[in-house]
């Protein structure tokens, strides 16, 4: 990992989620071909990205059924132990609606609604994501959204992971298509004649799953850029060298896009923790993805001092902080922007990605700095209620008809006063 001197000029953040020209220009012409084509489009996309011939978009009990000959009881009581602490954590963000009376009767209030429906990505290109179902559909279940369907790319002999059916079961999920990428944004967007139009679309994926769901933003509601994923440690030299090491290529190996960043005002522990991604690299199954990705977005900062390294996590926003430092509940407080902080050296990342019970599907390249963790709010609407009462509208009814006429709309100082002439 390369090691430099933080410097107020250098540019840190990475402009990743708009994507190169020719990425966006291919995700347009997948969701125009979707659009036109429907089914047809998402077989040929399917047969020429993930090289898998599909008889049928749709996932089959049968094949659900096989998937739980291939699953172990050790790989299912640490799915179920994940999915009771996931539930757990949502069911503490549920909302109520709530109303008020004043004392000349009138009644105001909002009120609380789950979307009918959400389509939920799980990635499925370079890993399979049974963790990304488990925090896409709790939220949403918990929020009470009556149709759930969940899309993800098929490997190439036409099949998802057993893994990711026995989870999706587990959870209760019935509608499954095994489509990926841009093609199956652009279905959940505007419908093929297998795959339904939801109201929202959410869940991570890679940069054509993030551009394309920027693009059908409108036509559907998106929840948030979660594209390739990004840690960023915050160590002082009296940190776990092996630790930050071990964490930083947790996230490389995601993705040759995914970012890994250490701030220390350390030089020393700058020096071995870089050594140490290197001896630690050698060894990982997927060491040519961690490569590429510390290569290309691997850092390690050099700062001055504590603040100054505040100030550069605080400019980074990253999808992950880490803070490994003496205190670090006296740091998290001035943390303004990250969508997940992990305290201490035994909050290891992938502690948030599959257990605690907090959501992994979190805002990306610098979108913390007004994205939140996805959650059962995402899978919610509010409604406003109003019920004025006649002795209100008698008091207040001049004052709404005069702000009317200031904006010029006779009609609508009208429709109140010809209710104050009956009185
Ligand atoms: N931010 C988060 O919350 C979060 C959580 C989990 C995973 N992630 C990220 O999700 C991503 C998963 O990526 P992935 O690739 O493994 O799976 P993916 O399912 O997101 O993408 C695979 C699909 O991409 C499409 N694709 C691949 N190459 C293409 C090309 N050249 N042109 C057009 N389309 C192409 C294909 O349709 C393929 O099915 C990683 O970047 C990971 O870091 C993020
Ligand atoms: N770290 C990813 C979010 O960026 C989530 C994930 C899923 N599986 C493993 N990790
Ligand atoms: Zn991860």
């Amino acid at each position: 990992m390369k090691i430099v001197q933080y410097d107020a000029d250098i540019s840190i953040k990475r402009d990743l989620d708009s994507g190169t020209e020719e990425q966006g220009k291919v995700v347009t012409e997948i969701i125009g071909k979707v659009r036109q084509e429907g089914d047809a489009a998402l077989t040929y996309f399917t047969e020429k990205f993930d090289r898998a011939v599909l008889e049928d978009l749709k996932v089959q009990e049968e094949e659900v059924k096989q998937a739980y000959t291939e699953i172990d009881e050790e790989t299912l009581d640490a799915l179920r132990a994940a999915i009771e602490n996931i539930r757990d954590f949502h069911q503490r963000q549920t909302t109520q609606s709530w109303f008020t009376t004043k004392a000349d009767g009138t009644m105001l209030g909002q009120k609380i609604t789950p979307l009918d429906s959400a389509g939920l990505y799980v990635p499925g290109g370079k890993a399979a994501y049974p963790s990304s179902i488990m925090m896409n559909v709790i939220p949403a279940q918990v929020a009470g959204v009556e149709r759930i369907v969940m899309v993800s790319p098929p490997q190439p002999n036409g099949q998802l992971e057993p893994v990711v059916l026995v989870t999706a079961h587990e959870l209760g999920v019935e509608e499954i298509y095994k489509v990926g990428g841009a093609q199956a944004i652009a279905a959940l967007a505007y419908g093929t004649e297998t795959i339904p139009k939801v109201d929202k679309i959410t869940g991570p994926g890679n940069i054509f799953v993030a551009l394309a769901k920027r693009e059908v933003f409108g036509e559907v509601d998106i929840d948030m850029i979660a594209g390739p994923s990004e840690i960023v440690v915050l160590a002082d030299e009296q940190a776990n060298i092996a630790y930050i090491a071990a964490d930083l290529l947790s996230q490389a190996e995601h993705d040759e896009l995914a970012s890994s960043v250490l701030v220390t005002e350390s030089q020393v522990l700058a020096e071995a923790v870089a050594k140490e991604v290197q001896k630690q690299l050698e060894t990982l199954p997927r060491k040519e993805i961690a490569q590429a990705s510390l290569e290309q977005y691997g850092q390690i900062i050099v700062t001055t001092n504590l603040e100054e390294s505040i100030k550069v996590v605080n400019e980074l926003a990253p999808e992950h902080l880490e803070i490994l430092t003496k205190e670090p509940l006296n740091i998290v407080g001035k943390i303004r922007h990250a969508g997940a902080i992990f305290l201490g050296e035994y909050s290891s990342e992938p502690v948030g990605d599959y257990f605690a019970g907090t959501n992994h599907i979190l805002p990306t390249n610098g979108t913390a700095r007004f994205s939140s963790p996805l959650s059962v709010d995402d899978f919610t609407k509010k409604t406003s209620i109003i019920s004025y009462s006649e002795k209100a509208l008698v008091e207040n009814g001049s004052k709404i008809a005069t702000i009317a006429r200031l904006e010029g709309l006779e009609a609508h100082a009208r429709a109140i006063e010809i209710r104050l002439e009956e009185k």
